[in-house]
């Protein structure tokens, strides 16, 4: 199988550092983007004006307003905010050319993972994971960043690889998709908590603690749901865990700032461009949790001062005061 023409869906600055990857050699890209002003900007000044301004983009990277022009795309990168996903998938035209997703959430209302969506709506096309440590204005700007690419067939896995990494985009293979995409779906919850203990100063031993805690939450949930430890620990899981509770470059983050500092969720959700993904996967995965029995008590305290039933003092106290326990347990 041959890779050449790459698309990429969603204009957004994650999708627009992944074109700028793909295009590296002069090998033409074509990214759709929802926004015409992005389709624009992009075609007439080589720069995506409303979601990576600072990066001047390849020449290669070329955008389009229609779906419909991605058909005769060898391969498709998914890059679209997680709740639109499915929607965007079942709008591309008829193609049975890999579909990478790139994305990182669960979807709310069927509590299913992103590569189950994707089954479910393109039973025809294989079905990739890309996930890992990356904020796209580093990546777009050609810094050195590894990440995990999986997939379930190994030869169609070591294809895209081949196809997209370059010196400065390590490609790490696996096989197991359900633990990259966890990874990534529950660290941004994780990182919204991180912020919060930034903006009400509870010092850094705090995020430490939570970086740590919120780990084996995730362990607890990965494991439950038939991830592999080694993905967990690996670039997807604790790698990007580190990377987004650490640096306010992640809106997660942010958006934990924001609220640690005492600020309503709506207002900061308010008027928002950009996507933080962590505000709407808390809430899907509080809800898998308790389905599933797993204790998950950073990702509730999240999901409470997001629904603004708890305040920061409140859920600072409901977590310091739980019962001891083993740290295995
Ligand atoms: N930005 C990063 O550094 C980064 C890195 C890795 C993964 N991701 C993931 O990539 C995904 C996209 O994030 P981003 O940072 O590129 O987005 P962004 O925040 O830069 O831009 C928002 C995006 O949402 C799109 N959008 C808004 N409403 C939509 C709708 N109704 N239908 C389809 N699309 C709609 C916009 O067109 C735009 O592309 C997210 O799941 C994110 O977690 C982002
Ligand atoms: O800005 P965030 O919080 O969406 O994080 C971006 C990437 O997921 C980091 O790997």
């Amino acid at each position: 199988m041959s890779i050449e023409r790459i698309g990429v869906v969603g204009g957004g600055a994650w999708g627009t550092a992944l074109a700028q990857v793909a295009a590296a050699g002069g090998r033409e890209t074509l990214l759709w983007a929802r926004e015409p002003a992005v389709v624009e900007s992009i075609n007439a000044e080589r720069l995506n004006r409303l979601f990576l301004p600072a990066v001047p983009l390849s020449s290669a990277v070329r955008a389009t307003g229609e779906l419909a022009a991605l058909a005769d795309c060898d391969a498709v990168l998914v890059v679209t905010p997680a709740q639109h996903m499915r929607a965007v998938l079942a709008a591309l035209p008829d193609t049975t050319a890999p579909l990478i997703l790139c994305s990182k959430g669960i979807e709310e209302a069927s509590g299913r993972l992103l590569h189950d969506v994707a089954h479910e709506v393109r039973p025809q096309a294989p079905v990739a994971v890309l996930s890992g440590p990356t904020f796209a204005h580093e990546v777009a700007a050609g810094l050195p960043t590894a990440v995990t690419l999986a997939v379930a067939d190994p030869a169609l896995g070591a294809t895209l690889r081949d196809r997209l990494a370059v010196p400065a985009f390590r490609i790490y293979l696996s096989d197991d998709v359900a633990g990259a995409e966890i990874g990534g779906a529950v660290k941004n919850v994780l990182a919204i908590a991180c912020g919060v203990v930034e903006g009400r100063g509870l010092g850094q031993n705090a995020r430490a603690a939570l970086i740590g805690r919120g780990f084996a939450e995730m362990t607890r949930f990965g494991l439950a749901l038939g991830a592999r430890p080694e993905t967990l620990t690996g670039l997807s899981g604790l790698g990007d865990l580190v990377l987004t509770c650490s640096s306010t470059s992640s809106r997660n983050y942010s958006l934990g700032v924001g609220l640690g500092q005492g600020r309503p969720a709506a207002e900061l959700m308010a008027d928002r461009r950009t996507v933080a993904e962590g505000a709407f996967t808390a809430p899907v995965l509080k809800r898998l949790a308790e389905a599933h029995g797993i204790d998950m008590p950073i990702v509730a305290a999240v999901e409470a001062l997001l629904a603004g039933s708890a305040s920061v003092d409140q859920v600072l106290e409901a977590l310091l005061s739980r019962p001891p326990r083993s740290e295995h347990a």
